[in-house]
C-alpha cells in the first residue's frame, strides 16, 4: 500500500521545484547577536500530595501494543511520580492517581491510548503543559484528564468556546500599528487545522501522512490569486534549503524534544512539507505538530493586511473540500490543547529592548494578556532587544476577539517603550 502512495508522491515531487536559497529574504533585516533571555509562561502549580504509581504494574508491556521500545503506560506514570527535579507542569497537577486509574485502559476509535497524551510530559518532566491529544476523540475519551488541563491552561472556567467569528475584514478599525515603521520588524498570524478524519501524530501510520499530504496538496492547489503559491515536500529539500527558510522564520524543523517525545517528528520527514505563494506572504505547514497550520505573514506592521489575507485563505480552504475536527464548546481542535479553540496566534516581532529590561515586564504582559517569545520560535531566546509579541487567549473568545487584543496589547506596548524613552 505504501508503495502506491510513495508512488503518487514521488510523481508529484518530480512536478514541484525546489526554492532557490533566500539569501535576501523577507527576514534578513531582522538584528543579530545576542540578547535578553525570555521569561518562559508556565501556567503551574506542582502537587504537594501527588500518590504514587502502581508499583506491581511497572514493566506492564502489554500496554506498550506493537508500539515496541516505547515506556508504557505504568513506566511513564512511574517517571511522573518521581520526576528528577521539581515538576511544575498542568500534566503532573492534575493527573491523580484515581484519574490515571480511570483512564489507563481507555482507548480511542483511533487506537490512541493513555500514553500517546502523556508521554512527553513524562518524559520531560519539565514541561508547561505536558499533554498532548492523540487524535480528535481523544478530548471525548480523555476528557476527565484534557477539560482540567484545558480550562486551567486557557484561564476558564467552562468550556463553551464560541462559534467562529472573523469580524468583518472590510469594516476592520486597524491598519498598521506601526507607521514609523521603527518598532515592528515583521506581523504574522496563524491557524491550526485538523483533519477530522485522521489521529494525531502519536497514532499516525507513515501511510496515513503520505495520504494526508496528498489530501491537503489537491486542495491548496485550487487557491487562486494572492494565495497561489507551490507545494514544496521536505523530503527531497536541501538541508541549505531547509536551515535557510527556517532561519527566515519560514519553514519548521524538528528540534523540539517536547514535541518530539510526543510523536510529533515520528517518520520525519515523510508526508511533511512547505506551501507558499510567490512572494511568501501566504503559507501552509503541513504535518508539522499539526496536520496543518496556515500562515499569513509579511515585514512591518500591516495587521490589517496580515489578518484579511489569512481569513480570505481559511474560507477558501474550507470550500476546497478539506473537513476539519471541531467540537462543541473546544472550537478546532489541534494536537497540542495549548491551542484549540480559535487556534489563532497573532503575532509581531518588535523591538523594545527598554521594556523588555524592565522587571515589569512579564507583569505587564500578563496584565493585557499577551506573551513573549524569543524570535525564533517558543523556548528561545530574544535577539537584540527584538521580541515575539502575540494574544495569549485562544480558547474562550473569536477569532476577531483575539486579533482585536493582540492589537490592543501591540499598542500598549508600543506606547509603554516609548514612554520609556524606546
Ligand atoms: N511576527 C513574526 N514575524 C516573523 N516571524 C515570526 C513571527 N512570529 C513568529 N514567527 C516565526 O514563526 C516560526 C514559528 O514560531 P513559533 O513556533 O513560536 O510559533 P507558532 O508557529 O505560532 O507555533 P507554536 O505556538 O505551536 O510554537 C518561527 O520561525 C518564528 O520566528
Amino acid at each position: 500500500m505504501y508503495a502506491i502512495y510513495s508512488r503518487q508522491i514521488d510523481r508529484q515531487r518530480q512536478n514541484t521545484e525546489l526554492p532557490e536559497v533566500q539569501t535576501s529574504g523577507d527576514a534578513d533585516d531582522l538584528p543579530g547577536g545576542e540578547g535578553d533571555r525570555v521569561t518562559i509562561e508556565t501556567n503551574s502549580g506542582c502537587p504537594t500530595t501527588e500518590t504514587h504509581g502502581d508499583e506491581d504494574n511497572v514493566n506492564d508491556d502489554a500496554d506498550c501494543g506493537q508500539r515496541t521500545g516505547l515506556s508504557s503506560v505504568d513506566q511513564l506514570w512511574d517517571k511522573l511520580c518521581h520526576p528528577p527535579t521539581e515538576c511544575h507542569s498542568l500534566l503532573k497537577k492534575h493527573l491523580t492517581q484515581i484519574l490515571f486509574d480511570q483512564l489507563r485502559h481507555a482507548q480511542t476509535k483511533f487506537g490512541g491510548k493513555l500514553e500517546d497524551c502523556i508521554r512527553s510530559g513524562c518524559e520531560n518532566t519539565d514541561s508547561g503543559v505536558g499533554v498532548y491529544a492523540s487524535d480528535p476523540e481523544a478530548y471525548t475519551t480523555f476528557a476527565p484528564l484534557l477539560d482540567a488541563v484545558i480550562k486551567d491552561y486557557h484561564k476558564v472556567s467552562e468550556l463553551n468556546h464560541p462559534q467562529p467569528d472573523f469580524g468583518d475584514v472590510d469594516k476592520l478599525d486597524f491598519g498598521d500599528l506601526d507607521p514609523s515603521g521603527n518598532l515592528i520588524v515583521s506581523t504574522r498570524v496563524r491557524v491550526g487545522r485538523s483533519h477530522d478524519s485522521y489521529g494525531f501524530p502519536p497514532v499516525l501510520t507513515l501511510e496515513d501522512r503520505v495520504e494526508m499530504e496528498k489530501k491537503t496538496v489537491e486542495a491548496l492547489q485550487k487557491l487562486e490569486g494572492e494565495l497561489k503559491g507551490t507545494y514544496y515536500p521536505l523530503t527531497g529539500m536541501t538541508k541549505e534549503t531547509q536551515k535557510q527558510l527556517t532561519e527566515d522564520h519560514f519553514l519548521f524543523n524538528d528540534s523540539d524534544r517536547f514535541l518530539r517525545a510526543a510523536g510529533g517528528y515520528n517518520d520525519w520527514p515523510t508526508g511533511r512539507g512547505i506551501f507558499f505563494n510567490d512572494n511568501k506572504t501566504f503559507l501552509v505547514w503541513v504535518n508539522e505538530e499539526d496536520h496543518l497550520r496556515f500562515i499569513s505573514m509579511q515585514k512591518g506592521g500591516n495587521l490589517q493586511e496580515v489578518y484579511t489575507r489569512l481569513v480570505k485563505a481559511i474560507k477558501a480552504l474550507e470550500g476546497s473540500g478539506l473537513s476539519f475536527a471541531k467540537r462543541e464548546g473546544l472550537g478546532y481542535l489541534t494536537f497540542c490543547p495549548s491551542n484549540l479553540g480559535t487556534t489563532l496566534r497573532a503575532s509581531v516581532h518588535i523591538k523594545i529592548p527598554k521594556l523588555s529590561a524592565s522587571p515589569d515586564f512579564k507583569a505587564f504582559c500578563d496584565k493585557l494578556n499577551i506573551q513573549a517569545r524569543g524570535i525564533h520560535g517558543e523556548h528561545t531566546e530574544s535577539v537584540g532587544g527584538v521580541y515575539d509579541i502575540s494574544n495569549k487567549r485562544r480558547l474562550g473568545l473569536t477569532e476577531i476577539q483575539a486579533i482585536q487584543e493582540m492589537r490592543r496589547g501591540v499598542e500598549a506596548v508600543i506606547a509603554e517603550e516609548k514612554k520609556l524613552g524606546g
